[in-house]
């Protein structure tokens, strides 16, 4: 394990490795990404001068995780104005990098709006540049103090629910500090209970095709010296049988306004089998994963991905989207279904938590005041 992870070295924690962060060096500013194709083995740091290269860096999911795909977003917004590029032109090209996730949207507006606001009452490109990193920033330290705040209102949720502590929790996908300015959303909340003294046991769903589980969800388990074990994407249903699991956390990549959720795939099957085994389904998000303007589950577009991400593994060493070139365990040529996400309908969802609190249940009113409350959220 340790000569694994060698080059973390034992003074790094992942949690204290940033995500993301920006720099301003001699030769211009840019952002550094901490490349997530390539942990847990290999720690790389890929950095961006320029919006096609960040472009490129989220769709290969080197950066991933709805709410730093935001502070990305805005960062690459930011790092176009100051360098001298068309900002508009960068806007769309990050906007459109990944369909599913609001969050990448509402960051680069943001910052957009920022820049078009200092240019149109200064007409100073530089004080416009400086005004969409300073949006950015601010991004970056709300989503932060959300991740704090979530971890609260779940953990508070949980031992509600779950009265007597030792929480079993099952997780999927990865929603820690690699996908947030903080510790992350859902995760987050698990992170608080194993803090805490209440959480008996994590379970990582591997989270098949791209294992964000296996190689994100339990490193920043074991970093953390929490209790967890990984299991594979269809063992779920024999821990639910065997009464193994407490409640289900998960994070959210876009949360419909009738309450419908938007995750990484594999959530949905998650959630009916919570209802089946009576256990609570809990989504963390941000209120700004709350999107008003997606009416409903059905018209959340669902990001679909290279079939080569199914039929082939790759090592670390080999970037794991973008060049194929894996190790077949298909035949060749075979095709794939490989959606991102799949949608999970409100009347699965136990509990929705953001950084204002749990609403459970997720009824038609909490909703609106979800969706009321991200109108505000978005604007400002
Ligand atoms: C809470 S944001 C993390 C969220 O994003 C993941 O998707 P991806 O790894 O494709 O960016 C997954 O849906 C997580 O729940």
């Amino acid at each position: 394990m340790a000569d694994q992870y060698a080059q973390f070295g034992e003074d790094k924690r992942l949690s204290e490795i940033p995500a993301l962060r920006w720099e301003e060096p001699p030769e211009g500013p840019v952002l550094v990404l901490l490349d997530q194709t390539r942990l847990p083995a290999e720690e790389v740091e890929l950095v961006c001068t320029d919006a096609s290269a960040l472009v490129e860096a989220i769709r290969s999911l080197a950066v991933r995780g709805a709410p730093l795909l935001g502070i990305a977003g805005a960062y690459g917004v930011a790092l176009a104005a100051v360098r001298g590029f068309d900002v508009e032109e960068a806007a769309t090209a990050l906007a459109g990098a990944r369909p599913t996730a609001v969050n990448l949207a509402v960051g680069v507006r943001r910052a957009q709006a920022a820049h078009r606001d200092a240019l149109a009452r200064t007409g100073d490109v530089r004080q416009a540049a400086q005004a969409a990193l300073a949006a950015a920033r601010t991004l970056h330290r709300e989503d932060a103090e959300a991740s704090a705040r979530m971890a609260g209102h779940g953990l508070a949720l949980l031992d509600e629910l779950l009265p007597g502590g030792g929480h079993r929790v099952l997780t999927h996908c990865n929603s820690g500090s690699l996908v947030s300015g903080g510790e992350g959303t859902a995760f987050a909340v698990a992170l608080a209970a194993h803090r805490a003294g209440r959480l008996r046991r994590l379970w990582v769903d591997e989270t098949r095709p791209l294992l964000q589980g296996a190689r994100l969800t339990a490193y920043e388990a074991a970093r953390n010296d929490m209790a967890y074990t990984l299991l594979t994407d269809n063992a779920a249903g024999s821990l639910f049988a065997a009464g193994e699991v407490d409640a289900v956390l998960v994070g959210a990549d876009r949360i419909a306004a009738d309450g419908s959720v938007a995750n990484k795939v594999g959530s949905y099957p998650l959630a009916v089998l919570a209802r089946y085994h009576h256990v609570p389904f809990i989504v963390v998000a941000p209120v700004t994963t709350v999107d008003p303007d997606t009416p409903d589950g059905a018209s959340i577009e669902v990001e679909q991905r290279p079939g080569y991400e199914v039929t082939e593994v790759t090592a670390p060493q080999v970037p794991v989207a973008g060049a194929g070139g894996g190790i077949p365990v298909a035949p060749l040529g075979t095709q794939a279904y490989n959606p991102a996400f799949d949608v999970t309908p409100p009347e699965l969802v136990t509990a929705i938590v953001t950084e204002e609190g749990a609403v459970s249940p997720v009824t038609a009113e909490a909703l609106a005041e979800l969706c009321a409350r991200s109108r505000q959220v978005t604007i400002s």
